[in-house]
């Protein structure tokens, strides 16, 4: 049954799915990595692409921007097959320790959002991603030599809140970065029983509306939907 939001049937998902937060990021991907990529949808611009990467079946679906659409969209391609939900995107930068463009691999996302608030009725809880996909992830980014952090992030609603303050309290425990989904995709996932992990591209420092270079940001994004795609490789001969 073709859901609301992510208009698809059950087989046009893969099993291993991408989740920009940007549909020109989507495309990008779809079009740069995937062989013979077929767009399953576009409905609200959420588009979504399934191919194959070195023979693997892998989508790619837009979540947009925050932890609702996320939400949403993690629910529907839970329900549509998916199975291992990677988001590939970019995030701010909460110490100079994170350069431009370099890579952040969460290991769980401190869930400063109303979404998670909402699904677990205000109860404590701590949004964690998959350690078999986290393993796979940074095994990829090492190999790739791909610059990368391994840690905390934080998931926030309000992109215009963030000063450069609260990130250096957050940074002082642990965090390294602020991004808007990961809280609630891996929530959903935990919930559905999914395997979930958030990669992302440092594109600013916190409370800098100055982006880094496009050519930065660019090859930062790159480097990182190698590293995703190479660890699905990793988890699908292992699945
Ligand atoms: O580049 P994406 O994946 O959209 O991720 C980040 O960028 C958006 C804010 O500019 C938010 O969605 C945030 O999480
Ligand atoms: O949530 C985000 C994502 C990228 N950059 C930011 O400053 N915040």
């Amino acid at each position: 049954m073709s859901q609301i939001h992510v208009r698809a049937q059950p087989g046009d998902v893969a099993p291993y799915v991408l989740l920009p937060g940007d549909p020109n990021r989507a495309r990008h991907i779809a079009e740069t990595y995937l062989e013979g990529a077929r767009e399953y949808t576009s409905h609200r611009q959420l588009l979504g692409f399934t191919g194959t990467y070195q023979g693997v079946p892998v989508s790619v679906q837009t979540t947009g921007m925050g932890c609702p659409s996320a939400a949403i969209v993690a629910e529907e391609l839970a329900r549509l097959g998916a199975r291992t939900l990677i988001r590939v995107g970019t995030l701010g930068g909460a110490t100079p320790s994170v350069a431009p463009g370099d890579l952040v691999i969460a290991t769980a996302a401190v869930p400063n959002d109303g979404t998670t608030r909402q699904m677990l009725g205000g109860a404590p809880y701590a949004p964690a991603a998959s350690f078999e996909v986290v393993e796979a992830s940074v095994q990829a980014a090492r190999a790739s030599g791909a610059p990368h952090h391994v840690g905390l992030v934080m998931t926030e609603d309000a992109f215009y809140a963030s000063t450069p303050e609260h990130a250096r309290l957050w940074a002082g425990r642990g965090v390294l970065g602020f991004e808007m989904e990961a809280s609630a995709i891996f929530l959903v996932a935990a919930q559905r029983g999914l395997r979930a992990a958030c990669l992302t591209a440092c594109s600013n420092d916190i409370g800098d509306p100055q982006l880094v270079p496009d050519d930065v940001l660019a090859a930062g994004v790159d480097r990182m939907v190698r590293v995703a795609l190479d660890a699905i490789v990793t988890l699908a001969a292992r699945d």
